[in-house]
């Protein structure tokens, strides 16, 4: 087992506990999302992992050795682990390609040479190879960091919402390379994000967390499909639930409902529309159903009243 968390319980405030006996287990090789709304202990797990947090009980192991926090290990952090925060501490009087070769041996220097300039291939940064961190948007220091943390082909790396700053087109981008640079290079990763449906194609596993605590953990599929509760059918956008009376009353098979599943069809039951907007690459709409409003997507506009399958 690459990481594993036993019995954890930790405070930021005493009148606040934030986890309490919490347990988790991640193998290695995985890229795994750590998902929930904010506040929900996301940077606050990351932080203790990779041990900058005192925690009251319990234990964190990595590689079957004990986490030690910050109390008893002055230098945070494992040879084989890192961790990009969402403050990124680069070196401010240093090039980018200084900043990303911190941690890469100078015995031969046409090698890091070549592997720093890899690396800013990977992030997109090539270009401003010889720039001062100081003249680079907070997304662009964002990637110079986690080139940087990289370049130790850590086997474990946490990224707190590595894309949070970055344009849509940038973000493709990035992911797309580091997602690929992350399995060729067999490391393990662990992403917080709170718009998990942006990376969930290469996602192993998502965990997903609810005010501290652990209320869902399998593959992306499985958690779209079987949502634990409400809370994580929402994590992926939008999505129509029915209570349990409702359920009954109308007569529907399920619960969670996302919009683009339900469809209009030729027989099915009367659905009167309320609003049908254009969205890009759909239609969205507001139903009404025996009182009950439901948001639906569509190829076309849709007006009056409707056929829906549910
Ligand atoms: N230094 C701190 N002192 C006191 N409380 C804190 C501190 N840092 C975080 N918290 C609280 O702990 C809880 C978890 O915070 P955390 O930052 O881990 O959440 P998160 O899921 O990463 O949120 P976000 O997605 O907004 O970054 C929140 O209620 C937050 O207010």
């Amino acid at each position: 087992m690459l990481l594993e968390i036993k019995n954890l319980f930790f405070s930021h405030r005493p009148d606040q506990p934030l986890f309490q006996n919490f347990n988790l287990k991640i193998e290695e090789g995985k890229i795994i999302a750590l998902a929930g709304e904010s506040g929900c202990g996301k940077s606050t797990l990351l932080n203790l992992i990779y041990g900058l947090l005192e925690w009251e009980k319990g234990e964190i192991l990595f590689n079957g050795k004990s986490i030690l926090g910050p109390v008893k290990n002055l230098v945070p952090g494992e040879d084989d682990m890192k961790l990009v925060a969402q403050n990124y501490d680069l070196m401010p009087y240093a090039t980018v390609s200084e900043n990303v070769g911190k941690f890469i041996s100078n015995i031969n220097l046409q090698e890091k040479k070549h592997k720093v300039e890899e690396l800013l291939e990977v992030v997109g940064l090539l270009e401003f190879k010889d720039t001062l961190p100081k003249y680079l948007s907070g997304g662009q220091q964002q990637r110079v960091a986690i080139a940087r943390a990289l370049s130790v082909l850590p086997k474990l790396l946490l990224l707190d919402e590595p894309f949070s700053n970055l344009d849509f087109s940038r973000k493709i981008e990035l992911r797309e390379r580091l997602f690929k640079y992350v399995r060729e290079k067999n490391i393990s990763l662990i992403i917080s994000t709170h718009e998990i449906q942006e990376v969930m194609p290469w996602l192993d596993q998502i965990i997903v967390l609810e005010g501290g605590r652990l209320i869902q953990n399998d593959n992306a599929e499985e958690t779209y499909k079987t949502p634990y509760n409400q809370y994580v059918a929402r994590l992926f956008g939008e999505v129509n639930v029915f209570t349990d009376e409702e359920k009954v009353a109308l007569n529907v098979s399920k619960n969670f409902w996302y919009p683009h599943e339900i469809r209009i069809t030729e027989n099915g039951r009367d659905a009167e529309v309320l609003e049908s907007r254009f969205a890009g690459s759909h239609f969205w709409n507001k139903l009404s159903i025996k009182g009950k409003n439901l948001i639906s997507y569509t190829p076309e506009k849709i007006k009056g009243t409707v056929k829906i399958n549910l």
